[in-house]
């Protein structure tokens, strides 16, 4: 590869993560973990129950901390930053980076009320300029035709892909650049799946997308890098394709084969 590559690489990844580690306790959950995720695209992470999937897109926006008694080394840059340094300002990520869970959890709250909340949050207090934030996310979220009569019914009477979609509005209506999940279809039916698997492509041209999955066929329909994680460490990554046609170790194959996990 040559020196210009070489930076346009650089240049086009959110976020690099270098030989990061994470201890819960005597835990070592993450080891010198060390990718780039790139802007843009949709990185799949996968890999067998208790490998650190949950506990590296957590890493990501800095919510792990919470978690009490963890240690941390190497360093996560974002826009080339390091936020784990103590004068990095949290705010940024805060922002920057929304979050989608496994299980839907809007607020109980109506729909309208739920996608305002952020942005209120940030100060915007215009009815018109929040209206059109409840319309521009919801539409984005591929939900605006399904919800548009009913913006004020409380969000709990929405179906739970309906409502993984309103989550995923949600977090749209901060404007963020990058927006995580953590397993957002694993409560869903193949159809509300299905819709979310669109949603994830389409929003990519707009947003960078990380997403943990158990679900390898999905990982290989909608992403475009995979990291294959084992242990809390980075085994494999690469673009999707080459991963799951070309696997370059050995246990990266048995995984996505099915012979663990
Ligand atoms: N809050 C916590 N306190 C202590 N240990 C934890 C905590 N969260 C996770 N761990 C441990 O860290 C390791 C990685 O867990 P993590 O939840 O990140 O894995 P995962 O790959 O997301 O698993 P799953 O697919 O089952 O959700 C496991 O050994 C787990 O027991």
């Amino acid at each position: 590869m040559t020196q210009a590559q070489q930076t346009a690489v650089k240049h086009d990844a959110i976020y690099s993560v270098n030989q990061f580690n994470l201890w819960y306790g005597q835990d070592h959950a993450l080891k010198d973990v060390t990718f780039d995720i790139p802007q843009n695209q949709v990185t799949a992470i996968i890999g067998p129950s208790g490998c650190g999937k949950s506990t590296f897109i957590k890493s990501l926006n800095r919510m792990v901390e919470m978690v009490p008694g963890i240690k941390m080394a190497g360093s996560i840059n974002y826009k080339n930053k390091n936020i784990f340094d103590p004068k990095y300002q949290v705010e940024e990520l805060r922002t920057d980076v929304g979050m989608v869970f496994q299980k839907p959890n809007p607020f109980p709250k109506s729909i309208y009320e739920n996608i305002v909340y952020g942005p209120k949050i940030h100060g915007i207090k215009d009815k018109q300029t929040l209206d059109n934030i409840v319309e521009k996310s919801l539409k984005s979220a591929a939900l605006w035709d399904e919800v548009k009569d009913r913006l004020h019914e409380n969000a709990f009477g929405l179906s739970g892909g309906q409502q993984q979609r309103l989550c995923i509005a949600r977090s749209l209506a901060i404007e963020p650049d990058v927006i995580l999940m953590d397993e957002p279809t694993s409560a869903l039916d193949p159809i509300s799946t299905l819709k979310i698997e669109e949603l994830v492509q389409s929003l990519k041209e707009d947003y960078s997308i990380v997403i943990v999955t158990h679900n390898m066929q999905q990982a290989a329909r909608i992403s475009d890098k995979t990291a294959f994680f084992l242990n809390g460490e980075v085994i494999e990554y690469d673009d999707t394709n080459q991963l799951f046609s070309n696997p370059s170790d050995q246990r990266t194959e048995d995984y996505i084969t099915g012979r663990f996990g």
